[in-house]
């Protein structure tokens, strides 16, 4: 039987995690949705036949709603995955978990007293394969213990309200928690570096900035941040170990030789450059739900994800190195 969803935030991913539900993976359907721009909710509504609601809050509550997806504003996501827990039903809320760790912890306590494990978190880069594959080459122990790991992380523009904070919590939170993974360990200090702002910042924006982590065991981390590079969605990472190094693949793509030159293309944003990896994460979250599991990153990871980021706006703001106290982590989320 089709696991029925209800999705609050009908905007740039909102609307395509429609479409994948809809039209790419198997086993669910949308049957309700809410945003807050009513008219372009309604119109979705109608494109794929599902119920419109004018709160988040009726999605979550309404009888024919299995399951929640959440995919509306950053600010949002709290209040949302409180009323979805309350509610008894499993929630994929996009990243980030929540805008402050005092939110995250609210709602990992709430997950806790209800017993049951409802929240997954969507950070997809979990399940890309070229992720996937750097793990698995780590965890093979071909290039010895990881050392240093140098990413970089280029968006060519900034949505509207875009600020200097959200460059690490809506967007190097990405790395935060991929890293956090690929390494098997949370982090122990933040330091957060501005070089010279790009002429093409607006609003008062710092852009670049410079991201650096220490883990526990003492990996040394720096990600670059730029999220008005002008030229392409950019996502790097390379891992040097004590007797290698590996790179994560950019996806395939058609190598030109034209003009007296040798290219292929850049994507231009996450939508395509992660496709895979969220028809995945999609697939994999609805067959759980199923079974009564959740299949990815947990709301303890949206939480750590979360203190490290308050971290980095620290030491941003502060110029100095900040530590990173993690709480212990409850055997309920199996570590
Ligand atoms: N995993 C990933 O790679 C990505 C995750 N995201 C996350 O998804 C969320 C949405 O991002 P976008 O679609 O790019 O933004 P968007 O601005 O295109 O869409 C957000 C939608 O949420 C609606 N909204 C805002 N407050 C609401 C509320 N209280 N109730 C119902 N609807 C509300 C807005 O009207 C808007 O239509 C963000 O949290 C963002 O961080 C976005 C892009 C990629
Ligand atoms: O999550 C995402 C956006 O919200 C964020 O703004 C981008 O920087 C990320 O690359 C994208 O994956």
């Amino acid at each position: 039987m089709n696991l029925r969803i209800g999705v609050i935030g009908t905007g740039a991913i909102g609307e395509d995690h429609i479409r994948r539900i809809t039209n790419v993976i198997t086993g669910a359907r949308v049957v309700a949705l809410s945003d807050l721009n009513v008219n372009r909710a309604k119109n979705l509504a109608k494109k794929y036949d599902v119920k419109f609601y004018v709160t988040g809050e009726e999605v979550i509550e309404a009888a024919e709603v299995d399951a929640v997806v959440i995919a509306s504003w950053d600010p949002t996501h709290a209040q949302y995955v409180a009323a979805s827990i309350k509610a008894g039903k499993f929630v994929l809320c996009e990243k980030p978990l929540a805008t402050s760790k005092e939110d995250c912890k609210r709602i990992v306590e709430a997950e806790l007293a209800g017993g049951k494990q409802l929240v997954q978190v969507g950070f997809m880069r979990r399940f890309d394969s070229g992720y996937r594959q750097l793990k698995a080459c780590i965890e093979s122990g071909e290039i010895g213990n990881p050392l240093m790991l140098h990413c970089v992380h280029r968006n060519p523009t900034p949505g509207p309200k875009h600020t200097t904070e959200m460059s690490i919590k809506n967007s190097v939170i990405h790395e935060i928690d991929v890293l956090r993974w690929l390494l098997g360990e949370d982090f122990k200090t933040a330091q957060v570096l501005l070089p010279k702002s790009s002429s093409l910042a607006e609003n008062g924006l710092r852009d670049p900035q410079i991201v650096l982590l220490e883990t526990q065991s003492g990996v040394r981390i720096d990600i670059e941040s730029f999220v008005s590079c002008q030229y392409g969605y950019d996502v790097q990472c390379e891992v040097v170990g004590e007797t290698g190094t590996i790179r994560l693949p950019d996806p395939a793509a058609v190598v030109m030789r034209s003009h007296g030159k040798l290219s292929y293309e850049i994507f231009s944003d996450w939508s395509d450059r992660f496709v895979e990896a969220y028809n995945i994460e999609f697939q994999q979250w609805v067959d759980g739900v199923k079974l009564g599991v959740v299949a990815g990153p947990t709301a303890w990871d949206g939480y750590a994800a979360c203190i490290t980021a308050d971290a980095c706006t620290e030491a941003r703001e502060k110029g100095t190195i900040v530590p990173i106290t993690m709480p212990q982590c409850s055997a309920f989320y199996g570590r």
